[in-house]
């Protein structure tokens, strides 16, 4: 693709002083600089030998090794030709043990925009992601994908910003239309799959949560996860529409590992991925619904630290596009209304425990990234790094205890010349 340029950065300098300033990066059509991706914007500009050094230190390495790519099976990259999706494919490593074979499990990460415009009846726009879905998820069937995991609320647009209600008519119950859906999938690929869903809870009063049904290989229901924290940040008006979630930290024990859901904004609390792993999660997915403005220089960072701190690998998934609504809405800041959210940005891809990661996802197309991992790297980095042995965490509940409490005070020690008068 080419690059149909727009300026990154502008430099000024006026009185000796040099001045940087950053104007739109990307372009309107999701690309950055006419490239799908980071990693293919530095394979295309930089010479053979740099762009590998450059790897390493973004990429990390794998038991001292590039990650390598895995040949998927040709069904499955015809699929991806034929309905333009993006496909990718790495393999994670472990060292070799001797008491324990390699554990190993294919996992697959869905990304997708919407696929007709909001204005669309409900009805058919929900039809329209389904049938958009059913190639990737075929495609994952037929690489064999053991887990997979699609994004938030992948079922609906991201209408929260417009905190109209009508919108709300598209939440489910856990076993609803998109469960079913995708309880197909499970059976007929002995699958575990991921549902994030807008849930309508009909026994409690039919109530609205964020939520990820955990669908098992057999097509079974087997748990729910709600998301715990609400944005209250730009456009993310998602308190309007739900409440924190009341479901803990549960890790599933699946037929492939045990696993969590770290649902979007609670990748921003790092508590909140501690606790899946002190409840012994071996792999966290976290399906999100995020904009370039907003997040985009946090997004490779915050899961690639989830994965280091926590011994664990994190599966990171961003839904793609720009989503325009009828209704232009604004985003209390002062500026101009709008009508859409601006660009989510895809990228969705995988961190491991000893730091390397994929490449990400295109920033605009729909994909699908599948990762071989050998579990025994979760276990294998503890032993080496001892982080939940030296986390000292008695430490941090007698301060957490403390600080919950509505006369707590902070433990700061002031310079005693600080306040004395000169
Ligand atoms: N869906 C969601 O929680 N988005 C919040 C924005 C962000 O965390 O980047």
């Amino acid at each position: 693709m080419e690059s149909n340029g727009e300026k990154a950065v502008v430099s000024s300098s006026e009185n000796g002083k040099s001045e940087t300033e950053t104007t739109e990066s990307s372009s309107k059509d999701g690309s950055i600089c006419g490239f799908d991706s980071l990693h293919h914007l530095l394979q295309e500009s930089l010479s053979p030998p740099l762009f590998q050094e450059v790897s390493r230190l973004l990429l990390g390495l794998n038991c001292g090794k590039s990650l390598e790519t895995i040949a998927l099976p040709e069904p499955a990259r015809a699929l991806s030709s034929k309905h333009d999706f993006d496909l990718q494919a790495y393999s994670f490593r472990a060292d070799k043990e001797s008491l324990r074979g390699p554990r190993l499990v294919r996992v697959g990460l869905v990304q997708n925009g919407i696929a007709l415009p909001t204005t669309a009846p409900f009805s058919d726009q929900k039809r329209a992601i389904f049938q958009k879905l059913t190639p990737i998820i075929e495609a994952a069937g037929a690489s064999g994908v053991n887990i997979i995991c699609l994004q938030e609320a992948w079922m609906m647009p991201f209408a929260f910003c417009t905190r109209e209600k009508r919108w709300c008519e598209f939440a489910e119950p856990i076993d609803g239309e998109s469960t079913e859906f995708l309880q197909e999938f499970a059976r007929k690929y002995n699958m575990v799959i991921i549902n994030p869903i807008l849930e309508r809870d009909i026994k409690h009063g039919e109530t609205l949560w964020n939520t990820a049904v955990i669908i098992g290989n057999h097509g079974n229901i087997i748990g729910k996860h709600r998301k715990n924290h609400i944005p209250r940040v730009g456009d993310f008006n998602e308190s309007t529409y739900y409440m924190e979630g009341n479901t803990g930290h549960p890790v599933f024990e699946t037929a492939y590992g045990k696993i969590a859901v770290n649902i979007c904004y609670g990748r921003h609390h790092p508590l909140n991925w501690l606790a899946f792993g002190l409840n012994g999660a071996e792999i966290v997915f976290n399906p999100s619904a995020t904009v370039g403005e907003l997040s985009e220089p946090m997004w490779p960072i915050e899961a690639r630290n989830a994965a280091i701190a926590n011994s664990y690998f994190v599966g990171s998934i961003n839904r793609v596009g720009t989503e325009v609504f009828p209704n232009p809405f604004t985003s209390g800041d002062g500026k101009p209304q709008h009508a859409d959210f601006g660009h989510f940005y895809g990228s969705s891809h995988f961190s491991a425990p000893d730091a390397s990661c994929t490449p990400s996802l295109s920033r605009y197309k729909d994909g699908l990234m599948v990762s071989d991992l050998d579990l025994n790297l979760c276990r294998q980095l503890k032993d080496k790094w001892g982080f939940r042995m030296t986390a000292r965490y008695e430490m941090y509940s007698y301060l957490l205890a403390r600080y919950v409490k509505p006369d707590f005070e902070p433990q700061v020690i002031s310079d005693p010349l600080l306040r004395r008068s000169t």
